[in-house]
């Protein structure tokens, strides 16, 4: 794993925040943010029902970029979207260490040099930076904290976008699958636990600006974006009390996910294992 946890914050910690380490790649441009600079696609893989999301500070003249959860098969497709763009790949980034699908970050890697991994420590994966909560994830003058959301699996977080240089920038949250839009993670396998799954929801989520735009990984019925405020009064599971939410869990009676056996050993080294055996 590199070690890049170069800075303590120079912002002042909100106040959930004990620690906050920056993952800040060397750029020497410092203009201040306008609330126009996050350049946001929602892009979307259906045989998995995956949403994969790209960021980028697009006042930057490298016009740093980050994905968040992509997927193995459309690795081709977001890298043209991003050459068209104009945008510099920095980061490649995970919620959590998927079942269903393989992430696209490995090969990433292998497609565009210098692009680095990115997993919570949590997770128990390889990957080039472990965060942790509290971390910000700089690109450009932009970045999102690291929260800690277990319970579908040990090691999910949710990201969130921070206000770069004092700029308001879009409230957003990539919730992984922790929180899906009307629904939530099953908590079934990988760690899974309800009882943590509903405390991460309620201290972590729910307690962000309602109007913050929700953005899961996964979608089974068309839904694309949801807010905190109305999980917080539409969710069927999670605005039950914790013992009904955890008999809900119990009784999803979910088919285990097609892929569990090809997609978590891939995914623990960040979908690298080919490029590895390959190279060995
Ligand atoms: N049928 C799919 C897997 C569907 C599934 O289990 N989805 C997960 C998220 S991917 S780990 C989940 O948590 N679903 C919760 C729900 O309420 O649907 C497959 O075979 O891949
Ligand atoms: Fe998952």
């Amino acid at each position: 794993m590199l070690s890049l946890r170069l800075l303590r914050t120079s912002f002042p910690p909100s106040p959930n925040l004990i620690s906050c380490s920056e993952f800040r790649p060397t750029m020497s441009h410092s203009t201040p943010s306008s609330p126009s600079n996050l350049l946001f696609r929602q892009l979307f893989e259906k045989e998995s029902s995956t949403y994969t999301y790209l960021l980028a500070d697009a006042s930057h003249p490298d016009k740093p970029a980050l994905l968040i959860d992509p997927v193995d098969k459309m690795v081709d497709r977001d890298i043209s979207l991003i050459q068209e763009l104009g945008l510099k790949l920095i980061y490649a980034m995970n919620t959590h260490v998927h079942a269903d699908h393989v992430t696209g970050t490995g090969l990433l890697k292998t497609k565009i040099p210098g692009v680095k991994s990115v997993i919570s420590k949590a997770s128990g994966s390889k990957a080039d930076l472990l965060v942790e909560p509290g971390d910000r994830i700089y690109f450009g003058d932009l970045f999102l904290e690291v929260r800690a959301t277990p319970g579908h699996t040990l090691g999910c977080v949710t990201y969130v976008t921070g206000e770069g240089s004092g700029q308001p920038q879009p409230r957003m949250a990539f919730t992984g699958d922790a929180l899906l839009i009307r629904g939530c993670g099953r908590t079934d396998f990988q760690g899974g636990d309800s009882q943590q799954l509903y405390n991460s929801v309620h201290s972590q989520i729910f307690t962000l600006p309602k109007d913050t735009l929700l953005y899961p990984a996964h979608d089974y019925r068309g839904f694309t974006v949801s807010t905190v405020g109305e999980e917080m009064r539409y969710n069927p599971r999670l605005t039950k009390d914790e013992d009904t939410f955890k008999s809900i869990m119990e009784n999803l009676k979910l088919a285990y996910p097609k892929m569990i056996d090809i997609a978590v050993p891939a995914n623990m080294v960040c979908g690298l294992q080919d490029v590895e055996a390959r190279a060995s």
